[in-house]
């Protein structure tokens, strides 16, 4: 047996299509959307997840404001541009692309919250907690949409989340657990003692520890979807979290790369769309 394919780069392709109609659509009514990013020093990984956010945006109508310092740059010297990018009209939202090396919890919370497209403001962060509307976090939400576009049931789904970092795993617990996703969580991590006790018991596993290879075949219960967020590089490749004979005992696995990566993507650019439709009421 072989698992199915939890395809991430063909369902950005499908969500870019809705996505250009909406912005067709505000254009009409005489709004461009713009993305800004924030992005510091020279890490080759970072140049390249910006380097496709701007691309992803050109193809479907989006304005891009870029705006790279040298690793050189200061706290006082990011915080101006992020002053900047709250108050330029053309930019709908932005974000800071991290690591950048600075204190990122006050670079974060200088961001305009309703131009948080990361959802990662601590307001929207609390909005999160509280169940409030407001901009939500990519990596997790594109998580559950890479589900639900599969037809994964996720309604009275035990799910696995291993990580309990603030970008995925800690979020993507609240987030499924919310009466509209209705899923049973167990957020894992690494001071979890047995690990595999708690995974072969999941429906869905989504494994962002960071860690290489570390949900193995005999932790999968068959059947099961398996989400591989993590992102590692071993010798200069791409590496998740999913070791390769997970393939052989469960229904559905995401690629890595091509799983949760470009679903990423996709949920940064229905976030800028949401916002620039809420400016015009739509
Ligand atoms: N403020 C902030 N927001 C982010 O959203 C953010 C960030 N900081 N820092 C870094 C991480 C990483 N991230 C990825 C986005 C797309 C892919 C992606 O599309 N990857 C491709 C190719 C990967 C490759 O080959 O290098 C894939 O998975 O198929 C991966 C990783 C967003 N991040």
């Amino acid at each position: 047996m072989t698992a199915q394919t939890l395809d991430g780069a063909a369902t950005l392709r499908t969500i870019k299509a809705e996505l250009a109609q909406r912005v067709a659509a505000l254009k009409e009514q005489g709004v461009v959307p713009g993305l800004g990013t924030v992005l510091v020093g020279d890490d080759p990984g970072s140049h390249w997840y910006v380097g496709a956010k701007h691309k992803d945006c050109a193809e479907i109508g989006i304005t891009s404001i870029r705006r790279d310092l040298p690793a050189t740059a200061t706290q006082a010297e990011v915080e101006a541009v992020i002053d900047e990018l709250n108050a330029d009209e053309a930019c709908t939202g932005f974000i800071v692309q991290q690591p950048t090396g600075l204190d990122e919890f006050a670079l974060l919370s200088r961001v305009d919250p309703d131009k948080d497209v990361d959802g990662l403001h601590p307001t929207n962060l609390g909005k999160l907690v509280l169940g409030e509307a407001g901009p939500l976090p990519c990596t997790p939400v594109g998580s559950i949409e890479l589900l639900r576009r599969h037809g994964v049931e996720i309604a009275g789904a035990e799910v696995v989340v291993v990580g309990r970092g603030i970008t995925v795993g800690r979020p993507l617990g609240l987030l499924l657990t919310r009466r509209s996703e209705n899923a049973t969580v167990t957020l894992c991590h690494t001071g979890t003692v047995d690990l595999g006790a708690h995974v072969r018991n999941a429906d869905i596993v989504v494994a962002a520890a960071g860690v290489p290879g570390i949900i193995t075949a005999d932790m999968v219960k068959p059947g099961a979807a398996v989400l591989d967020v993590g992102v590692s590089r071993v010798d200069g490749k791409v590496t998740g979290d999913v070791a390769p004979d997970v393939w052989d005992v469960a229904g559905w696995v995401s690629p890595n790369p091509k799983g949760v990566g470009p679903m990423t993507r996709a949920m940064l650019l229905s976030n800028i769309v949401e916002i620039a439709e809420r400016s015009v009421g739509a």
